[in-house]
């Protein structure tokens, strides 16, 4: 049995049993397809081990919490719940810092985008949700993610190389209004491209705005990658927005978005609160995307 020590706790790295991460594996090189579209019942709370330890209201949060490959739930602990999160952190987390990130290229489709096979980790959201600003943020340079002024200007799926060992994939955010419909179809059809024939994609962190109500428009693109076992990690931006400009506070935002993702999800996919002004949540996501790569690896 080896002791792995990440920054957040200390794991008993056990071999893993065979479980349903590993036959899928089997068939395709991704993983984590949590986030299948609801076609079985959901689990509920009381579908779950129960133990004297935890509370209802404790087991009920277990059961939309996202475990990754090589934790039995039996075993969970509170702190092993990455803050601000659903997502359980596992014997696969580990070096999660970025040394090092340089642009590698632009590319117009999925066939000319890199081929050296390093897991990659894409970012997608809506036009102004904050993608650029966390790219730089996880990176911590102001200026790595290339920010054109005019937003939605950008139809190109930007490979960024970190630790010279995987890549961020900057794409294209949807949903600008000023877009024209042409350019919008385009944009779905290149995009749609990428993830369906991508090999090489980890992880899609899809970015929602928590200073605006719940979007159809995210909600379709979640439902999207969800029909098409694209496996995504839902990243909510902007939380430092402790009041919205109008309508409900981030808090509330969010709460509404999870509710009508638990209403279409057989299981929850993970999802972190995260700002990149305060840095809130940046050390966290960077944990959890070690884990997602470091599983895909092996
Ligand atoms: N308060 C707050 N503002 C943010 C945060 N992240 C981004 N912003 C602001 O939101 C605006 C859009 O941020 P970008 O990072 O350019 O958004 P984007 O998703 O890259 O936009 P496009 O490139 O147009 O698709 C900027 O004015 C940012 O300063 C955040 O965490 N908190
Ligand atoms: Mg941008």
């Amino acid at each position: 049995m080896l002791i792995l020590r990440c920054r957040f706790i200390t794991i008993n790295l056990t071999p893993l049993q065979p479980s349903h991460f590993q036959s899928h594996k089997l068939h395709t090189t991704r993983f984590f397809r949590t986030p299948n579209l609801i076609s079985t019942p959901r689990i509920t709370s009381s579908s779950l081990p129960t133990t004297r330890s935890i509370s209802d209201e404790a087991r009920f949060a277990r059961s939309v919490l996202f475990i990754p490959p090589g934790v039995e739930i039996e075993e969970l602990t509170d702190d092993m719940v990455l803050p601000g999160s659903n997502i359980v952190i596992g014997p696969f987390a580990g070096h999660s810092q970025i040394k090092q990130v340089e642009f590698v290229k632009s590319s117009a489709r999925a066939r000319d985008c890199p081929k050296d096979d390093l897991p990659e980790i894409a970012i997608l959201g809506r036009s102004n949700v904050g993608k650029s600003s966390l790219i730089n943020c996880l990176v911590r340079k102001k200026e790595v993610a290339l920010t054109s002024k005019k937003p939605g200007k950008t139809q190109l799926i930007n490979h960024f190389l970190v630790n010279k060992s995987w890549y961020i994939v900057d794409l294209p955010g949807y949903g600008f209004a000023k877009v024209s419909d042409a350019a919008k179809t385009d944009w779905s059809a290149f995009t749609k491209g990428y993830f369906l024939n991508r090999d090489t994609l980890v992880c899609v962190l899809l970015l929602i705005d928590a200073s605006v109500p719940p979007q159809k428009i995210d909600l379709d693109c979640a439902n999207w990658l969800g029909r098409n076992n694209v496996p995504l990690t839902f990243v909510f931006t902007k939380c430092d927005k402790m009041k919205a400009a109008k309508g409900k506070r981030p808090d509330e935002n969010i709460k509404a978005f999870q509710q009508i993702i638990r209403e279409n999800f057989k299981q929850h996919p993970p999802w972190i609160l995260t700002s990149s002004v305060s840095g809130l949540g940046r050390d966290e996501l960077l944990l959890h995307m070690s884990q997602l790569r470091n599983y895909w690896d092996q």
